[in-house]
């Protein structure tokens, strides 16, 4: 029997590393960035007008009052977009949008409100302070300057900031193709009704829902009879287009455990980790591609994707903490665990008034999905122990 931590290192080794790819940023949400970016231009690029309203010098409109409006002829227009701006003349005023340049000459924009709103000429109603309304060139990010950082995971703010410099792809850790595999001869799919002895296929579902929140491109064989040869035919031409291959079921230490007679003589290893659930485990290569299997029951494929495959390919993207957050709780109730394994149970975590609580869900049997489904944390019991007490605080792992 190996340990938690043995198994997990096995599956990083195995996973690796993702190679740099470039792309598209609308093709980058949820990546995480693989090099510094600088900016090729300042933001704001040139000066620009906070407000519609009226360009001017503010000495011009310094007596400017409600009962005494200073009025100055509009000598030119400037909606955003335009590229060649004319200078301001003194004693004139230019009719400016918000995003439009501010002409030479200008110091101060007055916003359309405190005017007529004339277009020939304007009465302007308030004096401005010098700078009033202007957006600087340069003052948001300088030319040059580092504005994302590699191992950053580009959401939409950080894409934005990418377009908004003048990037149109970024280079980020490539998310692997993955293959999916179900085992089991038992298994159908919805909504064909069941035969006595068959039951619905649900690992694949999980699994592939798992890794698409990861960034991968799933493909599922969503299953395949305990047949050694029908296996081989089925995932063998599909491991040229997989960059990583998770299959569920067929590991343990029955007669028709398809995944470990297929496998085991072509580079996977298979054995007991020190947990429950997801005890038996395997992982290794089959032609140079990367495999991991896991236990077939719902619950130990769940968490042994959680133990194992997230945090892998999470650190293969470039994710500086791929573990999932951890807590500390009060227990509601005693819970027994198996000496010399990690157990993993599933609850409810709730964050409380001044100390957090975690209240169990379910037993610990690994067919017992409902239970899974209304979880929101793992309750961590460690090797050694043998009963959590209620109300004693334990590590809680938050999904
Ligand atoms: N004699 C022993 N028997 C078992 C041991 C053991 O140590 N000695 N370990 C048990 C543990 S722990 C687990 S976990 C399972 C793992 O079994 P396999 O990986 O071989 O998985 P299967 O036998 O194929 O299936 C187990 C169970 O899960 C159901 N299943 C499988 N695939 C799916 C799916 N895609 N969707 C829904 N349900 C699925 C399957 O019907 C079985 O009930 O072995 C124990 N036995
Ligand atoms: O370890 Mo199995 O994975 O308990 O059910
Ligand atoms: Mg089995």
């Amino acid at each position: 029997m190996i340990s938690v931590e043995e198994h997990s290192a096995r599956v990083r080794d195995v996973v690796g590393t993702r190679p740099v790819v470039r792309r598209a940023l609308t093709d980058c949400a949820g990546l995480v960035l693989a090099e510094d970016v600088t900016a090729g231009v300042p933001l704001p690029p040139f000066d620009n007008s906070a407000m519609d309203g009226y360009a001017v010098r503010s000495a011009d409109v310094a007596n400017a009052r409600k009962d005494a409006p200073v009025e100055l002829p509009v000598a030119a227009d400037i909606p955003a977009g335009r590229t060649d701006v004319p200078e301001l003349a003194p004693g004139t005023a230019h009719r400016i949008m918000t995003g439009a340049p501010v002409p030479r000459g200008a110091d101060s924009v007055v916003m359309v409100e405190h005017t007529d709103g004339g277009t020939r000429s304007v009465s302007i109603s308030t004096a401005v302070p010098e700078g009033a309304h202007v957006r600087r060139a340069g003052e948001d990010v300088g030319r040059g300057d580092v504005v994302l950082r590699a191992g950053t995971v580009l959401g939409p703010a950080q894409l934005g900031l990418a377009s908004a410099v003048g990037v149109d792809r970024l280079p980020v850790f490539a998310p692997p193709r993955v293959l999916v595999v179900s085992t089991g001869t038992e298994l159908v799919h919805p909504p064909r009704p069941l035969r006595p002895g068959q039951i619905y296929e649900s690992n694949s579902v999980m699994l592939e829902a798992g890794l698409a929140a990861l960034g991968c491109h799933v493909e599922t064989v969503r299953s395949v009879a305990d047949d050694v040869a029908e296996f081989r035919a089925v995932v063998e031409p599909k491991l040229a287009e997989a960059d990583l291959v998770v299959t569920s079921g067929g590991v343990s230490a029955g007669a028709y455990e398809v995944v470990k007679d297929a496998l085991t003589d072509v580079g996977v290893t298979f054995g007991k980790v020190a947990m429950q659930p997801g005890g038996p485990q395997g992982c290794g290569r089959w032609h140079g591609v990367p495999v991991v299997t896991l236990p077939g029951n719902p619950v130990s494929v769940l968490v042994s994707f959680e133990v194992f495959v997230r945090p892998a390919l999470l650190a293969a993207l470039g994710h500086a903490n791929p573990e999932r957050p951890r807590a500390r709780a009060r227990l509601t109730e005693t819970l027994p665990s198996p000496k010399g394994k990690r157990q993993f149970r599933r609850g409810r975590y709730s964050p409380g008034e001044d100390r957090a609580v975690v209240a169990p869900v379910g037993g610990p049997g690994s067919h017992l999905l409902a239970s899974l489904a209304r979880a929101n944390c793992l309750v961590v019991l460690d090797e050694e122990t043998t009963e959590a007490p209620k109300d004693s605080t334990v590590d809680v792992l938050l999904l």
